[in-house]
């Protein structure tokens, strides 16, 4: 991270380090990993998804797996200190200076405690917005054997979304640093809308 660029900056990652870290948001299904993974293939980002991180320390068997486990489950949020902490520990091991962060932050204290541990701002917050019909029937259409792709915990996700992720998006629109993709917005489009800000 350069000085210059990061003055004032405290916490864990090596100074020295310009870290980019953009935050890929969008309700359940809406196409977050699948566009994530468009995008690393051409740009040399790390993706990291929360959501998959908690799925790998799930298959662990730990205690910390096990409540991991229940929390998803149920289509509940995990502590914020469990999801920032999985994803500093990505952040280092990948050893790359730019990062899609997937499905974080989920709510107004994930941010707090992101603000808290990691305390690197992002470039930009990438939302992609799509109706929950649409998100609905890619869902029950993924066959990918996800625990919290069935109807009860869907619905549980949706008002999670609803009532916390929300509030994260707009907190980023006022700060001025949102960026809103429409689901049936064609990927070429998308795309150099994402990458002119580069
Ligand atoms: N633009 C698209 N058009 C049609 N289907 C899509 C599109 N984008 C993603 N999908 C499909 O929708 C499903 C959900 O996509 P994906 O897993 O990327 O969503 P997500 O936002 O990461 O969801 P979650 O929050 O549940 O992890 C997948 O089966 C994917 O193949
Ligand atoms: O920051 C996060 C991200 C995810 N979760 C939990 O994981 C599931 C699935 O997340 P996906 O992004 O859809 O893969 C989510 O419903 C939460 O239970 C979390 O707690 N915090
Ligand atoms: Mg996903």
């Amino acid at each position: 991270m350069m000085a210059d660029a990061n003055k004032g900056y405290v916490g864990p990652i090596p100074p020295g380090k310009k870290i980019k870290i953009v935050f890929v948001i969008g309700g359940p299904g809406s196409g977050k990993g699948t566009q994530c993974s468009k995008i690393v293939n051409q740009f040399g980002y790390t993706h990291l998804s929360a959501g998959d991180l908690l799925r790998e320390e799930v298959k662990s068997n730990t205690e910390q797996g096990t409540m991991i486990q229940n929390f998803m489950h149920e289509g509940k949020l995990v502590p914020s200190d469990v999801s920032v902490r999985l994803l500093l520990k990505a952040m280092l091991a990948s050893g790359n200076d730019k990062f899609l962060i997937d499905g974080f932050p989920r709510d107004e204290e994930n941010r707090e405690a992101y603000e808290k541990i990691i305390n690197i701002d992002p470039e930009f917050v990438l939302l992609i917005d799509c109706s929950r019909e649409e998100m609905e029937r890619r869902i029950l259409h993924r066959n990918q054997g996800r625990d919290d792709d069935n109807m009860d915990t869907i619905r549980r996700r949706f008002q999670v979304f609803e009532e916390s992720t929300l509030p994260v998006i707009q907190h980023y629109e006022k700060m001025g640093k949102l960026r809103r993709v429409m689901w049936n917005m064609e990927y070429n489009t998308m795309k150099l809308y994402v990458v002119s800000t580069q």
